[in-house]
C-alpha cells in the first residue's frame, strides 16, 4: 500500500539577485535578463508522501506568513511534482508538505525553491534518476527563476533568467534581508520598469557591470561586491512601495556595505563585511524596522537536494 511508504523530503534554497540587468520587453511577454543569482541559507523543505490523492500542507517556519500561499492547483510545488509525474508517466499521486523560511512574494523566489524541491523529492521517491539538466528544463516550464533552485550556488542567468553558468566565488558572503509586509507582484514590478522607461527605450548596452561583480566574487571581497550591487527594477519597486527607499537608507546608515532591492522587491538584501558584522547591523535595526522584519543569512548555498527519508 503506497501509504506505508516513506516519504522523501528535500531542501532547496532562496536567492537574492547580486545584478539584475533588464532588457525590452519581448513578443512572449518576458523580458530577456543578465542576472546573477546567489543562493542563500534560507530554505524551503518539502516532503513527498505517497497518497491516495494529490494534496499540500504549508508551515512558516521561523516567523514567516505562509497566508498568501495558495493550497489548491496553482501551487507552485504540486505543479511541479504533478508536472514531473505526467512526464515520467508516473501514476502514484504525492501529498506534499512545505516548511517555509523564505518570504512569500518578497523578490527571493520561495515558491520556485519550493518548486525546485518538490522535483527533487519526487524524482528521488519515484527513483526516476532524471538529472539536474532534465529537472531543470521541466523547472523552466514552471518559472524563470526554478532552474536556479535547482543549481544553486552562484550562477549568471541569461534568457529570462533560465540559463545558467555557474560563476567562481571565493569565501562566504553575509547578508541581513529586511522584509516588508506588502508582498510585491513579479509581472506588475517589471510592467512599472517598462513604463518608467517609456516605449522609445532600446536596451541597456554594455556598461562592465557583470564584469564588477564577477571580480568582486572572484577576489571575495565583500567591499567590492557591495558597490557593484545594482537591480533595474528597484526604481519600478521602489514607485510602487514608496517605503523600500528608506528601508535602503535606513540599512546603509546601520552599518551595512551596500544594500539592494531582492529581485522584483520587496525584500531588501544588505551585504555585510562578516557574520560578525551582519549581526551588529541587524542589532542596528531592530528597532527601527522591528525584529520580526529581519534575517540574516550567508551565500553561496547549495541547490535542491535529498535532505533524509522520513519513516
Ligand atoms: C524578478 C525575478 C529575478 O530573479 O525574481 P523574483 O523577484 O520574482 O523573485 C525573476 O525574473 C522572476 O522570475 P519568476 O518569479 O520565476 O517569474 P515567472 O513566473 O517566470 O514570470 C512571472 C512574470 O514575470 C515577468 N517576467 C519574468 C521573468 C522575466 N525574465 N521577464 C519577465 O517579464 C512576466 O510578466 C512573467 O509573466
Ligand atoms: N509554493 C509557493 N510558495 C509561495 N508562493 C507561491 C507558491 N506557489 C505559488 N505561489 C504564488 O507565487 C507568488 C510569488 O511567490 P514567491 O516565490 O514567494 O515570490 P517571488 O516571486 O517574489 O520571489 C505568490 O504570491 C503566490 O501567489
Amino acid at each position: 500500500m503506497s501509504e506505508n511508504r516513506p516519504g522523501v523530503t528535500a531542501r532547496a534554497p532562496a536567492k537574492v539577485n547580486l545584478l539584475l540587468q533588464v532588457g525590452p520587453l519581448r513578443d512572449d511577454g518576458f523580458h530577456d535578463l543578465v542576472t546573477v543569482f546567489q543562493a542563500v541559507s534560507l530554505h524551503e523543505d518539502v516532503t513527498a508522501t505517497p497518497a491516495d490523492t494529490w494534496g499540500i500542507t504549508v508551515e512558516g517556519a521561523g516567523g514567516t506568513d505562509v497566508s498568501g500561499v495558495p493550497l489548491d492547483g496553482r501551487n507552485l510545488a504540486l505543479r511541479a511534482a504533478r508536472l514531473l509525474a505526467e512526464r515520467a508517466g508516473v501514476e502514484e499521486p504525492v501529498h506534499l508538505h512545505v516548511r517555509k523560511e523564505v518570504p512569500v512574494a518578497g523578490g527571493m523566489a520561495g515558491g520556485s525553491a519550493d518548486a525546485a524541491a518538490a522535483l527533487v523529492a519526487c524524482d528521488a521517491l519515484w527513483q526516476l534518476r532524471t538529472g539536474l539538466d532534465g529537472l531543470a528544463a521541466l523547472g523552466a516550464d514552471l518559472g524563470s527563476d526554478v532552474p536556479f533552485g535547482l543549481h544553486g550556488r552562484t550562477a549568471v542567468g541569461t534568457g529570462r533568467g533560465e540559463q545558467l553558468v555557474p560563476v567562481l566565488t571565493r569565501g562566504a558572503f553575509h547578508w541581513v534581508f529586511v522584509l516588508d509586509d506588502t508582498g510585491l507582484s513579479t509581472p506588475r514590478v517589471f510592467a512599472e520598469c517598462d513604463r518608467q522607461r517609456g516605449p522609445g527605450w532600446t536596451g541597456p548596452g554594455a556598461d562592465g557591470r557583470l564584469e564588477a561583480v564577477e571580480a568582486a566574487l572572484r577576489d571575495g571581497d565583500p567591499r567590492a561586491l557591495a558597490a557593484a550591487l545594482s537591480n533595474d527594477l528597484a526604481d519600478a519597486a521602489c514607485a510602487l512601495a514608496p517605503q523600500l527607499t528608506r528601508t535602503l537608507d535606513a540599512g546603509r546608515a546601520a552599518g551595512a556595505l551596500g544594500a539592494v532591492v531582492s529581485g522584483s522587491g520587496p525584500t531588501v538584501a544588505l551585504l555585510a563585511e562578516s557574520a560578525t558584522a551582519a549581526r551588529d547591523v541587524a542589532a542596528v535595526l531592530a528597532p527601527v524596522v522591528g525584529e520580526g522584519r529581519l534575517r540574516t543569512a550567508s551565500g553561496p548555498a547549495v541547490g535542491a537536494r535529498v535532505l533524509e527519508a522520513v519513516a
